[in-house]
């Protein structure tokens, strides 16, 4: 399948390589980034053209499938495009800046009639995650009545900034809860903590989220972009008979000085590199047959949503205004 590639950043690089040399099925043939120079980089290592726009990426009869992995507030117009051209399109999170952005891509894909979207919530490939929705579908812990989130960054660049650890961090607490749950979320509150002397004055870090669900359950979920000690993502379900965690990622121990020291990942790549592969492989493996699987635009407007009610919260708690759900996104499966 020939691949086009949206943003040829720091993710969108790393998807290239992992389409290019991981990935089975897939080479990537054409690129656009605003930085042409960075565009023609990555072309050249690709072995991909270098179009001079987006819409040129999407509109290039050799190109069937398109990444988009630019920022946030660029991915609904770029998705509406995919969906106007009939071509399968792997979405980077956020789907959109804004619910009502979302919802008109979730519109856009109903009238087209299939699905063609799939939105980059890759925890749901991780093998942490699935073990924790396997466990939670065998019933092994009850009936789910709360849960434990962490989400901890190293830093964050300058670039970030506002409300983003809500809409570009937390959207991934809210996906995995969602599917972890097999449930909306129905409301949020965001409780305020200090603000960490150590993160940008132009963030409010950390924030201390809690969610609440269609059938009751409560998610607290922390979410601190410069926690400095490394990336740290925990989920730990309570049930009415037992509970169930994502486990430390598998590294070395090292005994020495009278101590013992795990290694934690620093990043996202090096936390969720399998997740990825995985979720490239099956946007591939679905896309070559002309639609999409995994998580879906009505995800991606979720999502966006609880964000959306996460950055009105102020202390309060807010309401998620979600639309009624399409048919068209009834009865997914794991991935
Ligand atoms: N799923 C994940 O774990 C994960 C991890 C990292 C990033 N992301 C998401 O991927 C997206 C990109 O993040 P990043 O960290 O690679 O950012 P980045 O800043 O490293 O890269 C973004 C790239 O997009 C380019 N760009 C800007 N405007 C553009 C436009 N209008 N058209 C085309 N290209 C444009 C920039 O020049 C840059 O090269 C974001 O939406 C982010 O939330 C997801
Ligand atoms: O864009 C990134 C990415 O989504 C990471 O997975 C997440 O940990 C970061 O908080 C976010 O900024």
């Amino acid at each position: 399948m020939n691949v086009g590639v949206i943003g040829t950043g720091a993710i969108g690089t790393d998807h290239i390589r992992r389409l290019t040399g991981r990935v089975a099925g897939a080479r990537v043939t054409a690129v656009f980034d605003v930085d042409t120079a960075r565009a023609a980089t990555v072309a050249a290592m690709a072995g991909a053209a270098s179009h001079r726009e987006a819409d040129d990426v999407i509109d290039d009869p050799a190109v069937e499938a398109v990444l988009v992995a630019s920022p946030g507030d660029t991915h609904a117009d770029l998705v509406l495009a995919c969906i106007a051209a009939g071509k399968p399109v792997l979405c980077e999170k956020p789907l959109a800046s804004t619910s009502d952005a979302a919802l008109k891509v979730v519109e856009a894909e109903v009238t087209y009639g299939r699905r063609l979207v799939q939105v980059g919530f890759m925890r749901r490939y991780d093998g942490g995650y699935l073990g924790v929705k396997t466990a939670l579908a065998a019933g092994r812990i009850g009936e789910p009545l709360l849960v434990h989130c962490v989400h901890r960054n190293v830093s964050v660049p300058p670039s970030f900034t506002g409300d983003m650890s809500l809409t570009d961090s937390l959207v991934h607490e809210v996906d995995a809860c969602r599917w972890l749950l097999d449930q909306e979320i129905v409301a949020a509150t965001v409780v305020d903590v200090p603000h960490s002397p150590l993160a940008l004055p132009q963030l409010r870090d950390p924030r201390l989220v809690l969610l609440e669900t269609e059938r009751g359950i409560v998610i607290d979920a922390e979410v601190f972009v410069n926690a400095r000690y490394g990336y740290d993502v925990r989920c730990e379900v309570v049930g009415t008979t037992g509970t169930v965690a994502l486990d430390a990622p598998s590294t070395g121990v090292v005994a020495l000085e009278g101590g013992r020291v795990q290694a934690l990942p620093m990043d996202w790549e090096a936390r969720f590199g399998q997740a990825y592969v995985d979720e490239l492989q099956a946007w591939v493996d679905a896309a070559s047959q002309g639609t999409a699987d995994g998580p879906s635009a009505w995800d991606g407007y979720a999502a966006t949503a609880v964000a959306e009610a996460a950055v009105a919260s102020r202390g309060a708690r807010t309401k998620v205004d979600l639309a009624e759900r399409p048919g068209l996104y009834s009865g997914e499966s794991l991935p």
